[in-house]
């Protein structure tokens, strides 16, 4: 196979099952996301987005089917640790990712966590802050933050680690117009691939390239891009 045709990320023939739920969160789905997409993922609540988001990411197990990262089978931990430097998640609820006393401690602790010196930490979360438009959050306590403020923060921790696949979960929840403004102008500019679940349908025209829509577990309209 050419290693260069590959998918950044797929599944295949993918079923999710909750432990309380008789039936499916994902059945049989099979999707596939290429380097400098940017896609939407569109579902009324409950018919699976969240669960395909982590399933993509190996965040939740797959009872059948394949995750697949640059073509390859993610087997074992080794594989899901490749993936995860280099995908980024913002999650639905950003304050569940924030943990940190101060914004700017926020943002620096993946860096440092990779092994970048504090001075390059710090300059690499400030630099981040500010092409979010953020910077004067920096030295703010996280837990006073609004929630929009918190999702430019959480975003701004996902960025620090230069990650090339970008997962949005509900993005310009909380945001203003400016807030919001900000993501359109920087996301598509950053060349990032990105998979976006939102009901914005404003933001996802203004983003994303391509729609994928889940019905019940299942892939019912938009393109797979298999
Ligand atoms: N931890 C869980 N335990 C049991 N069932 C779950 C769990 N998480 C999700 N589900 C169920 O799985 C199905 C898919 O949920 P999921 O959160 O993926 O949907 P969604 O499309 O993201 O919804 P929303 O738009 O409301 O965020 C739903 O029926 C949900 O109730």
């Amino acid at each position: 196979m050419d290693m260069k045709e590959s998918p950044l990320l797929a599944l295949e023939n993918a079923t999710v099952h909750y432990p309380s739920s008789p039936s499916p969160a994902l059945d049989g789905v099979d999707v596939a996301l290429h380097s400098g997409e940017r896609v939407c993922l569109t579902g009324d609540n409950g018919s699976g987005k969240t669960t395909l988001l982590l399933a993509l990411i190996g965040l939740r197990p797959l009872r059948s089917g394949r995750l697949l990262h640059h073509g390859r089978t993610v087997a074992d931990t080794r594989a899901l640790f490749t993936l995860r430097k280099e995908a980024g998640i913002v999650f639905q609820h950003a304050e569940d990712q924030l943990f940190s006393p101060t914004v700017l401690e926020d943002v620096a602790f993946g860096p440092l966590n990779i092994g970048l010196t504090p001075p390059a930490a710090r300059q690499r979360a400030l630099e981040i802050l500010e092409s979010l438009g953020v910077a004067v959050l920096a030295e703010r306590m996280t837990h006073t933050l609004s929630g929009g403020q918190k999702r430019m923060v959480a975003l701004a921790t996902a960025l620090a680690m230069r990650p090339r696949l970008l997962i949005l979960d509900e993005p310009t929840n909380d945001l203003d117009a400016k807030g919001r403004a900000v993501l359109e102008d920087y996301l598509p500019r950053s060349g990032l691939t990105l998979l976006v679940v939102s009901h914005d349908e404003r933001f996802l025209d203004a983003l994303t390239t391509r729609r994928i829509h889940l019905m019940e577990g299942r892939i019912t309209g938009g393109s797979k891009g298999l």
